[in-house]
C-alpha cells in the first residue's frame, strides 16, 4: 500500500511538473513581441528551480515537457519530416541536462551547510549564468546538428538565448523555488532555515509597496511608448528605489513574489506597448533589479539573525529567564528611569539552599529540573514590569520597580514560601531559598546595588538559610 502511495506520489509530481512547464511555455509564447523573440524564457526558470529543489527527480518531467513542446513546435513549422525523431530529443536533452548540472552543483553547495546566505547568492548567480550559457550553447549547436539552423543563424541567436534564459531564471526562479517548496513540503527550510524564518508585516503595507513599484514601471513604460526614445526608456531604472524599499522591509517570500510580478509586468508591457526596439534595456533592467533584490534580501535575513543572536544572548537557555547580561542591561535602564522619576525600586538576589546536594545525589538533570521549576514559580507571581534573571549557577535575581523595601520583603517572603511548598517529582525533600533584598539608592549604579544585595544574601545564609533578609544599610542609604 505504501509502495503504491509512493509510486503515485512520484507520478503526480512528474505530471504536475510537466504540465506546469508546458503551461509556462505556452503562456510565455503569448508574451513574445515577435515570433520566437521574447524578453525572457520562463520555462528555464522552472527547470532550474525544480532541479535545484528536487535534484534529478525533476529531470524526467522537464525533459519530457521540453520534448513534447519541441515535437509540437516542429509539427507546426513543418520541419518534423526533415528531422530524424531521435535528433529532436537533442535540444531537450541540452536544456534539461544543462540545468540539471548547474542545479546539482548548487545542491551540493547547499547541502554542505558551510556557506552563508551571501555566498549562496553569489553561487546561485554564477551557476545560473553558467547553466544558462551551457543550455544556450548546446541547444543552438543541437539545432544546427539537426539542420534546423545553419551556422550563421546559430551564431546570431545563442547570445540572445543565453540572456533570455538568464533573465527569466534571475527574476522567476527564486519565487518558483519557494512555491515548489511550499507545495511539495520539501526540506529546503532545513538546509536554508534563515531563508524562510522571519515573518511578515501587515499585508496592506506590502501591497502598497508593490503598487508603488508597479505604478512606477507602468508609467515609465507608457512614457517610453509615447516618446519612443532610448533615453526615456531608462526611466524604468527608477524602479530600483521602491524595489529596495520592498525587499529591505518584507520577508524573502514576499520579495521574491514581488520580483516575479514586476518582471512579468515588464515582459507583458514590452509585448503590448511596441517597445521591442528597447528590449535589451528592459532585459538589463530585469536582470539588474533581480540581482539587487536578491542581495537586498540579505538585509532582513541579517536583521532577523541579529535579533535571534540578541535574544539568545539575553536569555538563559535552561530556565528561559533573562541571562546575566540581559538582566544587567535592562536593570541599568530601569534604575535610571526610577532615579529620574524618584520611584522606589528594589533588587532581590535569591540562592537555592544546598543545591549542590541535589546535583550530587540525583544528578545534574534533576538539578536542571529544579532550577526550571523554581524559575517558573517565581515568574508566575511577578508583575509584568518586574525583571527576573539568572546570575549563574543556582543564583537568581529579581528587580522590582515601583516597590519599596517593605513591599519587596513581603513579596520575597511570599515567593520563599511558595518555593518551599513546591512538589518537585524528582526530589524527596523540599527546595528552599535564601533571599537578600536591597532598596536602590538614586546615586548608586546597578553593580553597587547588586554588591549590597549579594552581601545581604551571604549574611542571610550565615544566619541559617531559608529566609529573606533586608540590607541593613538600605533604609540608611536610601533615606
Ligand atoms: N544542575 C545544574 N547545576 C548547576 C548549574 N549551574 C551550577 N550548578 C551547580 O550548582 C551548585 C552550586 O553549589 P554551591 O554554590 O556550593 O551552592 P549550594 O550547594 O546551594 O550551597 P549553599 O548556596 O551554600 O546553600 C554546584 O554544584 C554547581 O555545579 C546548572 O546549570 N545546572
Amino acid at each position: 500500500m505504501s509502495k503504491f502511495r509512493s509510486i503515485s506520489k512520484v507520478a503526480s509530481l512528474q505530471l504536475v511538473l510537466m504540465l506546469g512547464w508546458i503551461l509556462i511555455y505556452q503562456t510565455a509564447r503569448l508574451l513574445e513581441y515577435s515570433p520566437h523573440a521574447s524578453l525572457w524564457y520562463p520555462p528555464a526558470a522552472l527547470s532550474f528551480a525544480a532541479m535545484t529543489l528536487l535534484g534529478a527527480r525533476a529531470f524526467p518531467a522537464i525533459f519530457l515537457a521540453s520534448l513534447l513542446t519541441s515535437f509540437i513546435h516542429y509539427q507546426q513549422y513543418g520541419a518534423a519530416e526533415a528531422v530524424p525523431y531521435f535528433a529532436v530529443t537533442l535540444p531537450s536533452l541540452a536544456h534539461a541536462g544543462s540545468y540539471l548540472l548547474g542545479a546539482l552543483l548548487l545542491r551540493i553547495l547547499i547541502r554542505t551547510g558551510q556557506v552563508n546566505y551571501s555566498a549562496m547568492l553569489v553561487a546561485y548567480l554564477l551557476l545560473a549564468a553558467a547553466a544558462a550559457f551551457l543550455a544556450a550553447f548546446s541547444g543552438s549547436w543541437s539545432l544546427q546538428y539537426e539542420g534546423v539552423l545553419d551556422n550563421a543563424q546559430r551564431q546570431s541567436i545563442w547570445l540572445g538565448w543565453w540572456i533570455g534564459d538568464l533573465v527569466a531564471i534571475l527574476s522567476l526562479s527564486p519565487f518558483i523555488v519557494l512555491l515548489i517548496d511550499k507545495l511539495t513540503a520539501n526540506n529546503l527550510a532545513t538546509h536554508l532555515p534563515w531563508l524562510l524564518r522571519h515573518g511578515n508585516g501587515p499585508l496592506p503595507d506590502y501591497l502598497l509597496k508593490l503598487f508603488v513599484c508597479l505604478m512606477l514601471l507602468i508609467v515609465s513604460m507608457l512614457i517610453a511608448h509615447q516618446v519612443q526614445a532610448q533615453e526615456i526608456t531608462f526611466l524604468i531604472l527608477s524602479l530600483s528605489l521602491p524595489t529596495m524599499w520592498l525587499v529591505y522591509t518584507e520577508s524573502v517570500w514576499r520579495s521574491f513574489c514581488g520580483l516575479a510580478i514586476i518582471s512579468l509586468t515588464i515582459a507583458m508591457l514590452m509585448a503590448q506597448l511596441d517597445l521591442e526596439a528597447f528590449a535589451v534595456i528592459y532585459q538589463f533592467t530585469i536582470a539588474m533589479i533581480s540581482v539587487s533584490m536578491l542581495f537586498g534580501t540579505v538585509v532582513p535575513v541579517l536583521q532577523s539573525t541579529n535579533q535571534q543572536l540578541l535574544h539568545s544572548l539575553h536569555t538563559d537557555p535552561l530556565t528561559g529567564v533573562l541571562s546575566r547580561q540581559g538582566f544587567f542591561e535592562q536593570a541599568e535602564m530601569l534604575l535610571a528611569w526610577a532615579a529620574q522619576h524618584k520611584d522606589k525600586i528594589c533588587l532581590a538576589v535569591i540562592d537555592l539552599d544546598h543545591f549542590k546536594q541535589v546535583n550530587d545525589v540525583l544528578g545534574h538533570q534533576a538539578g536542571d529540573r529544579v532550577l526550571q521549576e523554581v524559575c517558573q514559580t517565581l515568574s508566575k507571581q511577578l508583575r509584568q514590569q518586574d525583571l527576573i534573571g539568572r546570575f549563574g549557577g543556582d543564583e537568581l535575581m529579581l528587580l522590582l520597580p515601583d516597590t519599596a523595601e517593605n513591599e519587596a520583603m513581603q513579596l520575597c517572603e511570599r515567593l520563599r514560601n511558595s518555593i518551599e511548598q513546591l512538589q518537585i517529582q524528582v526530589l524527596q525533600r523540599h527546595v528552599t531559598v535564601t533571599v537578600g533584598v536591597c532598596e536602590h539608592h538614586p546615586d548608586e549604579n546597578f553593580s553597587q546595588l547588586f554588591l549590597r544585595a549579594d552581601k545581604t544574601l551571604l549574611n542571610a545564609k550565615k544566619l541559617g538559610r531559608n529566609r529573606v533578609e533586608l540590607d541593613i544599610n538600605s533604609a540608611v542609604v536610601g533615606s
